[in-house]
């Protein structure tokens, strides 16, 4: 161990972005990607940076000198909490890091659907299945489009009195739109493993936008095929090995991105070093070093002259990020090509800002620059 560095060795996720800028001091950084940490690659590191493709368990740590793990993602389902609790692992995870993303591309798939459909937003009913980080940030940009939304929670409902929660058999049957932001849990008193199964898809009405952006499995892919509505599948049962029918029959089928803006991955990286620095009695990173980790804002948008309300968004947002970019991708000239190419491409994800870093100048109002974000989100 250096005397200028509190660790010996960093193993971390190379798909952490600006791994050696946020962690580079506090110790050598060994860069690898997810799936290939492994108990060898960690058995001389006193510190673990991972994201969710590395299993965090016994099998991993059992034989190393780790005493802190930290991870960039919100999904937790890689990790076993319990066992580093006993073994005396610090574990932290970057939770919320990814909200706004998430909440971006459901928004993205609300408008697009709208379009697609020669309708607009207002009025509708979005029901929101997990109202946490990221269903609050997709809720918080519902109500200002003049979505109704119907919520349900029950752990929430649990918990505080004043929660809005409507039970699913309530919720599912007046629903145009609905959206899942759950973990998958398979055990205790709310698991989620194919919460929405065929019985209750069997109450959501045909014509029904169903989104799944939170885990594979979730929903049962099987019944959810027998569901007419329209489909936007951004997490799959058994990824990369993708379900073929559900690709095709999906309107808009990405490879788990939804939360992979620039921004978000970021995000993640500063919290989990900052926690790391709190674990080690040091202090958290100075704002300019993380202000220097991303791009330049991107040029304003011009918006098309007297381009208004909803459509403007549906131009705007499309602008900043077409997601329909990451659904070419997926479609490979077959499901073969389309498996392998799903991590592929998640590691080579292009660049994406978040809404906020966007500004949008409508030529009609003498370029009255508002950020893409505020645009009728005046909550956000
Ligand atoms: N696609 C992506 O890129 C992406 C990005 C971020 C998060 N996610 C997934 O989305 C999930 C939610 O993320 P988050 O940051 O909002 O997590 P969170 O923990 O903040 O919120 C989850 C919410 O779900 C609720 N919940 C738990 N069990 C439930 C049940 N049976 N029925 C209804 N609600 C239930 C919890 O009470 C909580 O309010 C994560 O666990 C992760 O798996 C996916
Ligand atoms: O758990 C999360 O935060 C998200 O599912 C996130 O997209 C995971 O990112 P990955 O580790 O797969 O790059």
């Amino acid at each position: 161990m250096s005397s200028s560095k509190p660790l010996r060795r960093i193993v971390i996720d190379d798909a952490v972005p600006h791994a050696e800028t946020l962690f580079g001091d506090l110790g050598e950084c060994t860069l690898l990607p997810g799936r290939a940490i492994d108990a060898e690659a960690v058995k001389e590191a006193d510190a673990l940076i991972v994201r969710s493709r590395t299993q965090v368990n016994a099998s991993l740590l059992a034989g190393s000198r780790v005493r802190f793990v930290g991870s960039t993602v919100v999904g937790l389902d890689h990790v076993d909490q319990p066992w580093l609790r006993q073994a005396g692992i610090h574990f932290f995870s970057a939770q919320g890091c990814n909200s706004v993303a998430v909440a971006e591309y459901v928004i993205f798939a609300l408008l697009d659907w709208a379009h697609r459909h020669g309708t607009t937003l207002r009025g509708r009913t979005l029901g929101i299945i997990g109202v946490g980080h990221v269903g609050r940030e997709v809720l918080k940009r519902a109500e200002a489009l003049g979505l109704r939304c119907l919520l349900n929670d029950p752990p929430r409902a649990e918990r505080e009195a004043d929660f809005p929660h409507t039970p699913l058999e309530t919720l599912l049957p007046q629903v145009d739109l609905l959206t899942v932001h759950t973990p998958l849990i398979t055990t205790g008193t709310h698991p989620t493993h194919h919460l929405l199964n065929a019985e209750r898809l069997a109450r959501v009405p045909p014509q029904t936008l169903i989104i799944n952006a939170a885990r594979g499995g979730i929903i049962d892919e099987t019944a959810w095929l027998e569901h007419p509505g329209d489909k936007v599948v951004d997490c799959w049962e058994n990824e990369p090995q993708i379900n073929a029918a559900l690709l095709s029959a999906a309107q808009l089928a990405t490879p788990h991105i939804a939360g992979h803006s620039l921004d978000a991955k970021l995000r993640g990286g500063v919290m989990a070093s900052n926690a790391l620095r709190r674990f080690l009695g040091l202090p958290v990173l100075e704002a300019d070093v993380v202000d220097g980790c991303l791009p330049p804002a991107p040029p304003p948008l011009r918006a098309p002259a007297a381009c208004q309300g909803e459509a403007l968004l549906h131009w705007a947002v499309q602008q900043a990020y077409d997601f329909y970019q990451d659904d070419a991708q997926l479609r490979q000239p077959n499901i073969e090509e389309t498996h392998a190419h799903f991590e592929y491409y998640r590691r080579h994800y292009p660049p994406r800002r978040e809404w906020a870093a966007w500004q949008v100048a409508q030529i009609a109002q003498e370029d009255g620059r508002k950020r893409l974000c505020a645009l009728d989100f005046s909550t956000y």
